[in-house]
């Protein structure tokens, strides 16, 4: 664990860049400093591997402070990350994940494996190996600095604001590659960033910090979005603060109905015994589904696919949360969400009025917890 305590940091033409903070950064877990432009996030971040050091306070690495080792041994237990990756421009790819092994030690040839691997592991492509950092796209250059980061396999990864400068679609599939990677790998990540609805993504713990450096909130994203400590913490957690907490609540327990779907080829029978549904969800011979019919604008054996209405955005129980059922619902001209398994199969059905209850169910069994916690 890393454990900051009491940090103030004092540039020497007296600004404050951090102000007494005090953060207990879990182990195999992902860490969110965020914060408005200035706040002292990136003087934090290189605190910990003491590329700036504190005018006051003291930060612990698994219970030693960290100026008791020697600054080399520290910081090649810490990989780094920052924006635009900070790649050296007249080496390969290849080499320039090789680095740090390389300063380890390492053969030529053990490094380069290791980097190949590394490669695959980000998810880049084995067959740019040998090119150069500025032949590479934006988003490509920013995964060869976290494999760069992860090459000698260090406890723990600060990253600062590594996602900044691409653009939304690469930046997503950045975050989900680094969810996936963490997963795997499990290390202590320490993630700087200004954009909120990123935190709310990466973060198992979220640091929200004001300008001057001081704490305004630390908590796992759920919490913030639910008890956001004060105003200046709810509004730079946005608009739509209670859709967005759905994310944290599962739709597993939702009461799916499976009445109301038909196969494509129902009998007469059958749809005459579901003819008092509202809707009747169609699919195809596999299960799938096709779209939303009104019972009486059915007949056995001449479905039209052509006048099915649409089913809005199917989600997955068990894996999706509340916020994508209830998106799927909202979409839905029936105002009806449909669930489906991994192959995309339907498996039930649920009103809004249901996803609705499960909602409210949700925020009572949170409110609930919350009052344990405080001993209320
Ligand atoms: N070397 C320095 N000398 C003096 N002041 C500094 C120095 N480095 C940073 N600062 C100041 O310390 C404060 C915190 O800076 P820091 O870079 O840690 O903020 P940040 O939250 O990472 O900002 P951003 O999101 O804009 O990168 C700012 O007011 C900044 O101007």
């Amino acid at each position: 664990m890393i454990r900051i305590e009491a940090v103030t940091k004092r540039y020497p033409d007296g600004t404050v860049a951090v102000d007494r903070l005090s953060l207990e950064i879990p182990d195999r877990a992902i860490t969110v400093l965020v914060g408005p432009s200035g706040c002292g996030k990136t003087t934090t971040l290189r605190m910990i591997n003491r590329m700036v050091e504190p005018t006051e306070g003291s930060i612990l690495l698994d219970g030693r402070d960290i100026r008791q080792q020697p600054v080399n041994t520290l910081r090649r237990s810490m990989g780094y990350v920052i924006q635009n990756a900070g790649l050296f421009q007249h080496r390969t790819i290849l080499d320039n994940i090789a680095t740090v092994p390389r300063l380890l030690g390492w053969t030529k040839q053990k490094a380069r494996t290791r980097a190949a691997e590394l490669m695959e592991r980000v998810g880049l492509d084995t067959a740019l190996a040998k090119r150069y950092p500025y032949q590479l796209s934006g988003g490509q250059q920013q995964r060869v600095g976290v494999a760069r980061a992860l090459a000698a396999d260090p406890p723990v990864l600060l990253m600062d604001e590594p996602f900044s400068a691409v653009d939304p679609v690469v930046r997503k599939g950045l975050q989900d590659e680094l969810l996936r990677i963490q997963d795997e790998l499990g290390k202590t990540i320490v993630f700087v960033t200004h954009d909120i609805d990123e935190a709310i993504k990466l973060g198992t713990k979220v640091a929200v910090l004001r300008t001057g450096g001081r704490l305004a909130q630390f908590a796992p994203p759920a919490e913030l979005l639910s008890a956001p400590a004060d105003s200046f913490v709810e509004d730079f957690l946005g608009a739509d603060r209670g859709i967005r907490r759905l994310s944290f609540f599962p739709s597993a327990e939702l009461e799916l109905q499976t009445a109301p779907i038909v196969a494509i080829d129902a009998g007469a029978d059958q749809l005459a015994s579901r003819a008092t549904a509202p809707y009747l969800l169609v699919t195809d011979l596999d299960g799938r589904p096709l779209g939303w019919s009104e019972p009486d604008r059915l007949t056995a054996g001449a479905v039209d696919r052509d006048r099915l209405l649409d089913f809005g955005r199917p989600f997955v129980p068990g894996t999706d949360s509340l916020r994508t059922a209830l998106d799927g619902a909202v979409l839905s001209p029936t105002g009806w969400a449909v669930a489906v398994d991994g192959e995309g199969r339907a498996v039930g059905v649920v009103s809004q009025q249901v996803i609705g209850e499960a909602i409210r169910a949700a925020h009572g069994r949170v409110a609930e917890q919350a009052d344990v916690k405080a001993g209320r």
